[in-house]
């Protein structure tokens, strides 16, 4: 029996947007179907809306396009109105901007309309590794879990960071926060939705201990995790190249949301 292609929708066309669906028409054209892409009404779409995407400028556009999947890949204001619109129109919506799970009732909010629609929310491994073990893991108790993510000064630049440090000036490793995941997420929404990813999935927003870094000897992003519980203890450090074209995002972040689709259209999934 051959498989419908599922119909894609990503909302956001940037770095990470680009790259997803550069990674899919290489890897499995026949299989997926990029059929939308949802932008603000601001956005300047310039050269390379794949043939055949419909341009969506607003989420109530979604469902004349019937997707399968909509993946968010945009930014955490974006995840609110296309993520109640997607899980109305669709059966998954794939979050990238995490940090929007620090809003409790958009939180709540979404989890209801899913449950309402039959629809579900995924939440990629985005940037990191070793999530999976994590979160198995947290079937029995964790004591502990911390993050800390080592970027270069270039990443900070536009974000919380400026307020605190002169980027250009720092010579050696500079932590320029320390705290919860959820206050992380809250001031860094461009460079720590990874923290919310690890916190969902070990011991929550408020116990998951975050460092962040400016490193001017960094050339990646690098995330490491370290856990400690009853399983035993975890210790992943991931050194991502950044994207091309945005050096707050890491590669894997868009290579993991392609393993995500491929999956899904995958008689193995691995
Ligand atoms: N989970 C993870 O590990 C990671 C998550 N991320 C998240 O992914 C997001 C996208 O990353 P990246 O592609 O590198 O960022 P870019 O800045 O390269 O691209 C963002 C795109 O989204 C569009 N956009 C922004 N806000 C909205 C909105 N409210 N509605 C619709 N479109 C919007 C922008 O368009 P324009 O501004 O032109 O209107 C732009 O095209 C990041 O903001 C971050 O939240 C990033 C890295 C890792
Ligand atoms: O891409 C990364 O390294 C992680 C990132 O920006 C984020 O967590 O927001």
């Amino acid at each position: 029996m051959t498989r419908k292609p599922l119909r894609l929708t990503i909302v956001g066309w940037g770095a990470i947007a680009r790259r997803v669906a550069g990674l899919l028409a290489e890897r499995v054209p026949q299989d997926v179907t990029l059929v939308a892409v949802g932008v603000r009404e601001t956005t300047a779409i310039g050269a390379g809306l794949p043939a055949g995407a419909a341009l969506l400028r607003h989420p109530d556009a979604l469902a004349a396009v019937a997707p399968d999947m909509v993946i968010e890949a945009a930014g955490r204001a974006a995840v609110g109105p296309w993520g109640e619109a997607a899980l109305r129109s669709a059966d998954t919506f794939v979050v990238s901007s995490t940090s929007a799970f620090c809003d409790t009732a958009l939180h709540d909010r979404l989890i209801r309309i899913a449950e309402d629609r039959g629809s579900r929310i995924v939440i990629p491994p985005g940037a990191l590794g070793g999530i999976d073990a994590l979160s198995a893991a947290a079937a029995l108790p964790l004591d502990e879990v911390v993050h800390t993510i080592v970027k270069p000064p270039a990443a900070w630049r536009g974000t919380a960071a400026e307020a605190l440090v002169v980027l250009d000036r720092i010579e050696s490793p500079t932590a320029i926060f320390t705290g919860s995941a959820r206050a992380a997420a809250d001031r860094f929404p461009q460079n720590a939705n990874a923290t919310v990813i690890t916190a969902l999935a070990g011991i929550g927003l408020d116990r998951t201990r975050v460092v962040l870094v400016a490193d001017p000897q960094a050339t990646g992003n690098s995330h490491r995790l370290a856990a400690r519980g009853a399983f035993g203890t975890l210790e992943v450090t991931i050194e991502n190249r950044a994207l091309a074209d945005n050096p707050k995002s890491s590669e894997m972040t868009a290579l993991s949301l392609a393993r995500l689709v491929e999956n899904r259209v995958r008689t193995l999934a691995r």
